[in-house]
């Protein structure tokens, strides 16, 4: 997978690809990423990249050009297709769904605003889609289009060995993670829940199952609908429910 970040700070993205899972992924080949930077494609002596806003009011917006000759030349860096994903506030909320299908695509390139975003032209034309990683607002694009490089890397086929497998990863089945235990199984902060340790592979299936879905109620009732439970998970939830009232 070829990953290109549009930003002004192309060496903050290298660094946060550098680490980890993202960065044996690089080693491997099994992602590469370029940084571009749209200063370089900006022309005149003091080679603007953005400008005042028309209507006046604070802060400053992009400028098109060299945004567009920047995504250009990224775009001909490579003759696969690339789907370009804008990271802003007024994006889609990015969902473990929407991380899936970014992660099968074959090249994504991130565009990373500062100051107040930029001119709504460019984003008409080249956009593919708008994302935002959280209502709430950043310095810069580059931190949400880091954390949508390490949400899509870490699904890519081989990049997770098994020991940090992403399958059952909470969200992918649309609930919360059950709780995990390790080494102590008696601690003075506590001891391990006894089924953990039985062997019995079905009673401990069972048991994730319903603190995932206890805690999804308890904590992200949204993500919860009910109804669309399957019997033997609404009888789960019950049997939290009821343990839950002691
Ligand atoms: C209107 N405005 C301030 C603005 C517009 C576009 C980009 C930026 C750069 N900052 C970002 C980017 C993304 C996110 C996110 N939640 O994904 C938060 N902040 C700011």
């Amino acid at each position: 997978m070829r990953i290109d970040v549009i930003s002004l700070f192309p060496e903050f993205i290298a660094q946060c690809a550098a680490f980890g899972v993202v960065g044996r992924a690089g080693e491997r080949g099994l992602l590469s990423m370029q940084g571009w930077n749209p200063r370089d494609y900006a022309e005149g002596n003091y080679r603007r990249v953005d400008d005042r806003p028309f209507g006046g009011g604070p802060g400053m917006v992009m400028l098109i050009d060299p945004l567009r000759a920047c995504l250009r030349a990224a775009r001909e860096a490579d003759p696969a297709p690339a789907r370009v994903v804008y990271l802003s506030p007024q994006g889609a909320p990015l969902t473990q769904a929407k991380v899936r299908e970014l992660a099968g695509r074959e090249r994504l390139i991130l565009l990373c605003g500062r100051y107040e975003g930029i001119d709504e032209r460019l984003i008409q034309a080249e956009v593919d889609e708008e994302l935002s990683i959280g209502d709430y607002v950043l310095s810069g694009g580059e931190l949400a289009a880091a954390v949508v490089v390490d949400a899509v890397a870490r699904l890519r086929e081989g990049v997770l060995g098994d020991a940090e497998s992403a399958v059952q990863d909470s969200f992918e089945d649309g609930l919360l993670d059950c709780p995990h235990y390790t080494r102590p199984v008696e601690h003075e902060l506590g001891a391990v829940p006894p089924v953990l340790m039985s062997g019995n592979h079905a009673e401990i299936a069972r048991w994730r199952r319903k603190q995932a879905l206890g805690r999804t109620w308890l904590r992200r009732p949204d993500l919860i609908d009910e109804a669309a439970l399957s019997k033997a998970d609404r009888k789960l939830l019950d049997a939290f429910r009821a343990e839950l009232n002691g």
